[in-house]
């Protein structure tokens, strides 16, 4: 019998995959998958209970955050799946019961699960080195080789290599402004291509284009290349992307290494490892032969492409959202984007400085719609406090930049929509507001902020100027759905489907 099929096939057919965009993925919801896998093997598993409960003696010892009361064997995996709510909606939940310091026990793994701005500033900032280290998820043995990634290497002298390396050489303000050339092109043709769907009024798939157009700027960048195979990356980020949340049931009970092959995660990971072969390897081949011949402009590590292209596809996709929902804030980005534009003409990037209302637009995108809200997940190195709580080495970190984003002692009205919150305010997403951390902070903090936000800005001034935008079939915008995917990095559920017209004084597209 093909376990693994049909344990899918259940978790496909209790609807979590409704996405016709991510269909190719058996399951959209890690969590329910995981306890799925467990009622099978749950008595095989029982047999830890003991040696569980020897390590619990050992811990009592320890003041453990506050947490809701684990099972034998599978801890808290109920509590979090439980509702069909993305992890992050639901941690925040917890956290208001519990506290913004909780402990869980997530399969065999202790996690400290972070909801508040004190809290994140402890472990990001005060507590940085200790929880610096990145757990040994499987994806990154197998997939990236051995940890040799940047994201996934644990601390150490190699990743201060990888990390110097790529802020020195890779994410610097004049490095990001050499593929200035490659947006503009990019820009150039999308545009184009959206303003022959205005022409013919059909219901344009805004959220496939999106995808296209940070797909071929992230290909250009990458491997100075165009894309090609567009769906099969993105079927392949969204794998990816499941991977590095560690809600595999390989990675929930690592001790137990014969789960990685009968729950069949490593050969869905070796298979992504052929599949992104098969994808990447004519690509670089021939991108080192153009180099060997100097024929190639300045590039990014290839690793690099699924950080860079999904984040900000995901990102924009909200922002557009959010604006078609919020027609008050629509009007007032394409009215500045307008008279800017009026006054000096459209010149492509150089004219990005003076849209400060669109760069709060984005802003507050980021705040409701963190597309990595949980942060890559970490690990404590040595046993440390936090808060007067102890935290046992080897725990595992997430930090909830969703709930401290949403949190009401913070954040006015915290679930509306409304960029004016950052006027006149100082706060950024650099990592040193707690409140405000979508790309993380401390030494593991996201490093290419710069190029996320370079992808950003001018496709969605672009987009502002061009177009007047409106939803299908007469929908009002709070019939537009904001259904999230329940993985790792939170995308919509459903494509974002619009009716664009040209705007009447619009033109040098
Ligand atoms: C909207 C855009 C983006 C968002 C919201 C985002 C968010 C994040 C977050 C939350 C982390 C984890 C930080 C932590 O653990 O504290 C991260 C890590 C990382 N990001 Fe980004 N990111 C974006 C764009 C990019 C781009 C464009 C690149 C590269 C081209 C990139 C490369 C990386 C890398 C390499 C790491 C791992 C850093 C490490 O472990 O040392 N990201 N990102």
């Amino acid at each position: 019998m093909d376990l693994s099929k049909n344990c899918l096939t259940f978790v496909y057919r209790l609807g979590y995959n409704q996405n016709p965009f991510f269909r190719y993925t058996p399951t959209k919801n890690p969590i329910m998958e995981a306890t799925f896998w467990l009622l099978p093997i749950i008595t095989f598993l029982g047999s830890l209970v003991f040696i569980q409960k020897l390590l619990m003696k050992k811990s009592e010892k320890f003041r453990l955050p506050p947490g809701p009361p684990a099972l034998p064997v599978i801890g808290n995996l109920h509590q979090l799946a439980a509702k069909n709510m993305s992890p992050h909606r639901r941690l925040r939940e917890l956290a208001r019961v519990y506290g913004p310091i909780m402990h869980l026990r997530l399969g065999e793994v202790p996690t400290l699960v972070v909801s508040s701005a004190e809290a994140a500033k402890e472990v990001l900032k005060n507590h940085d080195v200790n929880f610096a280290n990145r757990p040994k998820l499987m994806v990154g043995k197998i997939l990236y080789y051995n940890f040799s990634d940047i994201g996934l290497s644990p601390y150490g002298e190699y990743w201060r290599q990888l990390r110097k390396i790529a802020t020195l050489e890779l994410f610097t303000v004049k490095r990001v402004q050499s593929f200035r050339h490659i947006r503009e092109e990019e820009v150039s043709k999308f545009i184009k291509s959206l303003a022959s769907e205005a022409a013919s009024g059909s219901v344009v798939n805004l959220s496939d284009k999106l995808f296209g157009l940070l797909f071929n700027i992230t290909s250009r960048i990458v491997f100075s290349h165009e894309g090609e195979d567009q769906d099969a990356f993105r079927v392949f980020l969204s794998n990816l992307l499941d991977a590095l949340a560690g809600f595999s049931i390989a990675d929930l009970y690592p001790s137990i290494k014969l789960l990685e092959s009968i729950s069949g995660f490593r050969k869905k990971l070796q298979e992504m490892i052929k599949e992104s072969d098969r994808m990447l390897d004519p690509i670089i081949e021939e991108h080192i032969y153009k180099k060997r011949q100097g024929k190639t402009e300045e590039d990014l590590v290839d690793e690099i492409f699924a950080a860079g292209s999904e984040t900000s596809f995901s990102t924009l996709e909200w922002a557009m959202s959010e604006l078609l929902r919020n027609p008050k804030v629509m009007e007032r980005a394409q009215a500045e984007v307008r008279d800017a534009f009026k006054k000096k003409g459209i010149t492509g990037e150089s004219s990005l400085n003076e849209l400060k209302y669109l760069k709060l637009v984005i802003k507050e995108t980021l705040r409701l719609h963190p597309v990595v809200p949980l942060l890559v997940p970490r690990e404590s190195i040595e046993h440390c406090q936090i808060h007067g709580y102890d935290v046992p080495p080897k725990t595992r970190l997430m930090v909830n930049a969703f709930a401290i984003a949403t949190d009401p002692q913070y954040w006015e009205e915290p679930e509306v929509f409304k960029p004016e919150r950052f006027e006149g305010s100082s706060i950024d997403y650099k990592g040193t507001n707690f409140e405000f951390i979508p790309f993380g902070s401390g030494r593991r903090m996201c490093p290419g902020i710069a190029l996320g936000v370079a992808n950003m800005e001018l496709p969605l001034a672009m987009m502002l100027y061009h177009f007047d935008w409106k939803l299908p079939a007469g929908m009002k915008p709070n019939d537009l759905d904001m259904d999230e995917s329940s993985d790792i990095s939170v995308r919509r559920k459903n494509a974002l489907r619009v009716i664009l017209t040209s705007y009447a004084s619009s033109s040098g597209i």
